[in-house]
């Protein structure tokens, strides 16, 4: 006979009833959150679940204001890179954007001017990278990308053409008011062959937004690449087949 579980919680506990509060509150913020379910999901208990479980999912990765990968899975996003970096000696860029004295637009035309104002910049430098690469709103007028594959002799332009796309955006407020706003940019690219931490790819690249900032701001500055530490010959060992590495047959006539 199959006996249940033991319930690790104390006696005392309120019984988690998978019909009551918590499902009611999964379905509030779902609500809230303009959660979008499928047709079939009116009939279909199956797609109801997938779909309740796909909004929770988007809900807990996704920023609610511009749609794009919170702080949490940008992180995650950003290791998984220092890997690849390290593994496959692929030249990958971070980049770290900030509004410009965002602080005016939510002073002069309100906090939901400000809002759409991030959800603009959002879009124009989601538009202004590639498919493979991750896009996030890693704070309130603060924005992180991350590209794979990009090598230095592109990485500024990169940087340069998004500058550029959020310069010439004309963001309308309503009411004939448009705006405009300036981004400012810092970024580093990880270290090849190396495993470094996150925090400090993190950190140099915070230190080039200090400088464009510093530097007047509607700018982009790039950290020089590191240089790698890895000469050809070890970089070959690092490539060779795990049987070039293997101890000699011993020889038959010795
Ligand atoms: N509308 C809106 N404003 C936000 C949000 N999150 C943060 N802010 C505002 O963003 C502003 C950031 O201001 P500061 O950090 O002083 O920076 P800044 O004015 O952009 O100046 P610099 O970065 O030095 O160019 C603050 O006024 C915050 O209240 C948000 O989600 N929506």
């Amino acid at each position: 006979m199959s006996r249940s579980p033991p319930d690790p919680r104390p006696p005392d506990a309120e019984p988690v009833r998978p019909n009551g509060l918590l499902l009611d509150t999964a379905l509030q913020l779902l609500e809230r959150a303009g959660h979008a379910w499928p047709p079939e999901a009116a009939s279909d208990p199956h797609v109801w679940m997938q779909s309740l479980v796909d909004g929770l999912c988007t809900l807990s990765s996704r920023d609610p204001l511009t749609g794009l990968l919170n702080r949490r899975q940008f992180e995650a996003a950003l290791e998984r890179e220092a890997d690849r970096a390290a593994r496959s000696g692929d030249v990958a860029m971070l980049l770290l954007l900030d509004i410009d004295h965002f602080k005016r637009v939510n002073d002069r035309y309100g906090h939901a001017a400000g809002d759409e104002v991030i959800r603009r910049v959002a879009q124009a430098l989601q538009v202004g990278v590639r498919p493979m690469d991750t896009v996030a709103r890693i704070g309130g007028e603060e924005f992180a990308a991350v590209l794979p594959a990009c090598p230095p002799a592109y990485g500024h332009a990169v940087a340069e053409r998004v500058r550029r796309a959020i310069e010439a955006l004309e963001i309308d407020l309503g009411l004939d008011q448009r705006l405009g706003v300036t981004i400012s940019i810092g970024g580093s690219y990880a270290p090849q062959w190396v495993r470094s931490s996150c925090t400090l790819w993190l950190e140099r690249a915070d230190r080039q937004l200090y400088l464009a900032k510093h530097q007047g701001r509607n700018r982009v500055c790039l950290e020089t690449p590191p240089e790698s530490q890895v000469s050809a010959e070890e970089r070959g060992l690092l490539l060779s087949p795990a049987s070039d590495f293997l101890p000699d047959e011993p020889s038959s006539t010795s």
